[in-house]
């Protein structure tokens, strides 16, 4: 069976991206891609490495472009998304809806107001299958058959799948938390992206969203709240680094008393032992970027600082992969009843 498809906002990065991995997904068929101050243009004129899509032009980002597709992928600005999805949703048509903005991931409307500012879009099901809940099951199973979706934002994919296994546990103390990533730029959209890789970028690490401002600060806390059953607290801090995509994300946490290497690896190997996109590393190994770029991929690896009585867990991703238009599709294939895998590429590219 085929679906047809939307991507509202294809002439981004993570629209981009999503052009590029649908093009070998085997039941999903990307008839309508659209753009904003793009619309108009031929899709290769704007990503000349779509060679798949040089027949297609974008069309205009707006309700009656989307309409009549089985899938609809949003990967809008902040606020974009909110209304035009409502537009869609009030169809009352089946189709499965994907939001790879923010506009729909929290729960809390404080938080929303706290860090974001505009009006509440509501809240969708979250879409990381792999994440653990407190009751010891997946939200992949509420993912299954869903119709409204809300792609996680990167670094909190790659935060919350380092610290989730050792919370769920009760390994770690989930008042003493800490996560410093290195972040490509590529995360930050195209236009910005652009200005930020001037002289300032090249040869120099940035950290910005300092302070606990960052606004992937509550969405990470509700994840790990899931994942535990009680709050956390969370120091978070990115810092933009001359690399083009990838995250990684150094993670720590207090241990809690008693609790030693060997019971966090039996957690992890508990939680990612038979998960296809989550490489929980052999003890020792650290994950690099590099690995897995391009692909579906987290690669995580976990020690003890003894010194500290701290665990280290770090996680890499590719912001674009796992971190978004991978994950979207991997929910995607869920809601529809097929393969979680099919169309996704667990391979990257190197060097
Ligand atoms: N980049 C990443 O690694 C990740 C991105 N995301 C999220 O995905 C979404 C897209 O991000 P990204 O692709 O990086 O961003 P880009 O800036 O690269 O792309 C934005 C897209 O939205 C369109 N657009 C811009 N302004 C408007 C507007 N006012 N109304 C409608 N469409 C508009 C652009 O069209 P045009 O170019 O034609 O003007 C473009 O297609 C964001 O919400 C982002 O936070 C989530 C996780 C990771
Ligand atoms: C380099 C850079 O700026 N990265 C972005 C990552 C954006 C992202 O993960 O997506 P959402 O904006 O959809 O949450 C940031 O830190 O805000």
């Amino acid at each position: 069976m085929s679906y047809s498809v939307a991507v509202a906002g294809a002439s981004g990065y993570a629209g981009g991206e999503l052009l590029r991995l649908l093009a070998q997904h085997p039941e999903l068929d990307v008839r309508t891609a659209t753009a904003f101050t793009n619309a108009g243009e031929r899709v290769t004129s704007v990503h000349p490495h779509l060679a798949s899509y040089s027949g297609m032009t974008f069309a205009k980002t707006e309700a009656e472009q989307l309409r009549g597709h089985d899938v609809v992928f949003f990967a809008l600005p902040h606020g974009a998304s909110g209304a035009l999805s409502a537009e869609l949703a009030a169809d009352g048509a089946d189709t499965v809806l994907a939001d790879c903005g923010a506009d729909h991931r929290l729960e809390s409307t404080d938080d929303w107001a706290d860090y974001y500012g505009s009006e509440f879009a509501g809240t969708w099901t979250y879409g990381l299958p792999e994440l653990v809940l407190a009751d010891g099951g997946r939200q992949r199973e509420l993912l299954r058959g869903a119709r409204e979706i809300a792609v996680p934002g990167c670094n909190v994919t790659a935060v919350t799948l380092a610290l989730a296994p050792a919370i769920n546990a009760g390994l770690v103390e989930a008042a003493d938390l800490t996560a410093v990533l290195a972040v490509g730029p590529s995360g930050a959209g195209k236009k910005a992206s652009t200005t930020l890789l001037g002289a300032e970028l090249m040869g120099s690490a940035n950290p910005y969203g300092t302070d606990g401002g960052h606004r992937h600060n509550p969405e990470i806390r509700q994840n790990l709240r899931r994942a535990g059953g009680r709050p956390v607290t969370l120091a978070f801090t990115p810092v933009l680094v001359p690399m083009a995509r990838g995250i990684l994300a150094t993670t720590t946490a207090k241990l809690a008393s008693g609790a030693a290497l060997d019971d966090l690896r039996a957690a992890y190997e508990r939680v990612y032992g038979d998960e296809r996109f989550v490489d929980l590393l052999p003890a020792g190994e650290w994950p690099r970027t590099g690995d897995v770029t391009g692909s579906n991929r987290a690669a995580i690896g976990i020690g003890v600082d003894e010194r500290a009585r701290r665990l280290v867990a770090v996680s890499a991703i590719d912001n674009l992969g796992k971190g978004t238009a991978g994950a979207a599709i991997q929910s995607v294939n869920l809601a529809l009843g097929l393969d979680e895998t099919r169309g996704l590429p667990i391979d990257g590219v190197a060097p």
